[in-house]
């Protein structure tokens, strides 16, 4: 919209630079005077001056101005030479008048012609959107007006050579503080532009840390901070994958670990050495199973362990390897070795569509079965 208005303006400017209405008028005034004082003077002068009269008799071409005040300067120059013959011409003095007046006319055309141009180039260029573009244009245009009417009340070219000088002096001025105007709002823009983006980072940043904390969190959720190892919650995440490779066609086995009596542990050595107890043999089951299994501390002194690709047989064998294992652990509290020894329950996924909850039921099972039986050993269900 704003560029659209901006156009009308640039053309109505054109226009009124085009017409020359104004150099126009004087141009006729000045034909006016050398008719006046050049009439009568010889026929070819009447013809001449009946051919300018015809040209200034409606609108004039900007294109013929020039022509026109070559044909007044011709017209004078005539009137010159037949002073010269005849000695009863139009006097010298009025024709150096005539051509002074004929050279400023000139003068002021050329001094019109570089300006105008400059301020419609400079029109083009303003910034069409801005409210200052239409000040702008306000201005100019009066000082346009301002020309044509000094133009038109002329009689002194003089005079009016210095008003339109002023004239343009203004104008000049006015695109001058557009200009500077324009500057600081554009420094403005880019100001608000680098604090826009400075903001974006800062957000980026901060989001960015927000995503680390969110990672963190999450990676806490699904941990036990006692051992280190992933906790109930990411056991039974881990099951849901499990589950899915068992519906593929894949085959698992899960053990289920407890510490036996380590309620005496912690009566006898403390719970510190509980906690101790518990880390160690946390780790010791993890570092043994390696990325071949998935190791989760269930709850309280129970392990829970994923064999995912093991035949029952084999997934007992790893469960009593891990028994041994930890049975050898070397474990002393207050000065003195303390036997620590576990029980583990196994069972395998039997059939497709059979949950991870109901082999752990069965896991589980096992487990108070190997209790049952005398703890340190394995059973399978
Ligand atoms: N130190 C410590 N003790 C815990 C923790 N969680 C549970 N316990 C203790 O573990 C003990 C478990 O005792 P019980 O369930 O009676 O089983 P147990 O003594 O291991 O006997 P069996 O399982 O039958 O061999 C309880 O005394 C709990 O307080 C823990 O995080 N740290």
């Amino acid at each position: 919209m704003w560029e659209r208005k901006y156009h009308l303006a640039l053309e109505r400017m054109e226009r009124d630079e085009r017409d020359f209405r104004l150099v126009e008028d004087a141009l006729r005034k000045l034909a006016t005077r050398l008719a006046t004082l050049a009439r009568g003077q010889g026929e070819d002068v009447d013809r001449w001056l009946d051919r300018v009269g015809e040209q200034l008799g409606g609108t004039v071409a900007p294109e013929r101005v020039d022509v026109l005040l070559d044909q007044l300067s011709a017209i004078v120059a005539a009137l010159d030479t037949r002073r010269d013959v005849a000695g009863d011409g139009v006097d010298t003095e009025t024709v150096a008048a005539l051509r002074e007046d004929i050279a400023r006319l000139q003068g002021l055309l050329a001094d019109l012609g570089a300006p105008l141009r400059d301020m419609l180039r400079l029109v083009a260029d303003a910034d069409a959107g801005s409210d200052d573009g239409r000040v702008l244009d306000a201005s100019v245009s009066a000082e346009v007006r301002a020309i044509g009417e000094q133009l038109a009340a002329a009689t002194d070219l003089a005079e009016l050579r210095a008003q339109v000088s002023e004239r343009l002096t203004m104008i000049d001025r006015h695109f001058g503080e557009h200009r500077e105007r324009e500057e600081a709002r554009m420094s403005a823009y880019r100001d608000r532009a680098r604090r826009m983006r400075d903001r974006v980072e800062e957000l980026e940043v901060q989001a960015t840390s927000l995503q680390d904390s969110l990672r963190r969190e999450h990676a806490l959720a699904l941990t036990d901070p006692l051992t280190g190892l992933p906790n109930r919650l990411a056991w039974e995440r881990r099951m849901a994958d499990v589950e899915g490779d068992i519906r593929a066609g894949g085959r698992a086995c899960i053990a289920a670990f407890d510490i036996d009596h380590f309620k005496t542990i912690n009566d006898t050595f403390g719970h510190a050495a509980g906690d101790a107890v518990l880390r160690i043999v946390g780790g010791t089951l993890a570092r043994e199973v390696g990325e071949a299994a998935f190791v989760a501390r269930y709850g309280g002194e129970e392990f829970v362990v994923a064999f995912p690709g093991l035949s029952t047989d084999a997934a007992l064998a790893r469960a009593q390897a891990l028994c041994v294992i930890v049975e050898g652990l070397a474990f002393h509290a207050s000065g003195r070795p303390v036997k620590v020894t576990m029980s583990g329950g196994i069972a395998c996924f039997g059939f497709a569509t059979e949950s991870g909850g109901s082999v752990f039921d069965r896991a589980d099972r096992a487990l108070y079965a190997a209790k049952r039986e005398g703890r340190n050993r394995c059973v399978v269900l």
